[in-house]
């Protein structure tokens, strides 16, 4: 079975689309086929799959498009931010919405409005959570990390240098009491003042070069740690590029940055 394809970045988050308006790659999109199309040797190779369906084809309301987002290792996940603005990209170059209005993408963590500024795309992510805080290990050193969760969890580590992360080849090690669906880890270094730069180990999909939801969750620690008044604009550095994240009056964290589509091809399902 061939099926049409596109692969695109949000600050070098990599995504494989695919375009299932009516939903009929529903029951065939399995996490084997998800981790084949993620390989970046055997496959076309990602951080995760991007399915892009009418709500109303899955039964789903509050926005016309829904974002199936998968890890790369197939596993499901409620948000991802990156993935969000490249979604709202396809959208756009395909004429499916207006570049002059917000643009509603339904996830499984709710319902994000993206709106357009030239290259730029802006996220409204919702309201953050703090929760609990906990230790992070990497390797015999605990570490620890704020709760943040953006709709999904995350743990984030304030280090002097981003090499104390290690190799992140293997996930550092988490409280399961405090997560018991896994986290995503951000480690953070300060760079200058409303400045940060972190590295993140993503659950499901390992070390990733931009974590949207991550950046989100390193801002609101940052913010919480400096006292910073809402409406602080914070740059947030990852190895992909640079997001720009602000926390509003009304408690809500908008995230700009980039968004690109590189490809698109058919690929062997
Ligand atoms: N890269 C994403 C987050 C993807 C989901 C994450 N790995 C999880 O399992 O929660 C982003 O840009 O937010």
């Amino acid at each position: 079975m061939t099926y049409p394809f596109l692969k695109g970045h949000g600050t070098e988050n990599d995504f494989v689309l695919l375009p299932d308006h009516d939903g009929s790659l529903h029951g065939e999109l399995s996490a084997e086929r998800v981790r084949a199309l993620c390989d970046r040797r055997a496959g076309l190779g990602a951080d995760g799959v991007l399915r892009v369906v009418r709500s109303e084809a899955l039964g789903e309301s509050g926005a016309e498009w829904f974002m199936d987002y998968r890890n790369s290792d197939g596993s499901l996940s409620e948000m991802c931010g990156n993935g969000v603005r490249v979604f709202a990209r396809h959208l756009l170059d395909e004429g499916l919405v207006d570049a002059d209005r917000p643009i509603e993408v339904a996830t499984r963590g709710g319902v994000k409005v993206v709106t357009v500024s030239g290259d730029l795309l802006t996220v409204d992510m919702g309201k953050p959570l703090l929760g609990v805080d906990s230790t992070v290990t990497v390797g015999e050193r605990a570490m620890a990390a704020a709760n943040v969760d953006m709709g999904n969890p995350h743990a984030v580590t304030f280090v002097d240098d981003l090499a104390e992360a290690g190799s992140l080849l293997e996930a550092p090690g988490h409280d399961v009491d405090v997560y018991p669906h896994g986290v995503n880890v951000e480690f953070v270094v300060r760079r200058g003042e409303h400045h940060v730069a972190m590295r993140v180990h993503e659950r499901g999909s390992g070390e990733t070069r931009s974590c949207g939801t991550g950046a989100c969750a390193v801002m609101v620690a940052t913010a919480v740690l400096d006292g910073a008044p809402r409406g602080t604009e914070y740059r947030v550095d990852v190895p992909g590029g640079t997001l720009s994240i602000t926390w509003t009056d009304d408690d809500r964290i908008l995230m700009t940055g980039p968004a690109v589509l590189v490809a698109r091809g058919e690929t062997d399902l």
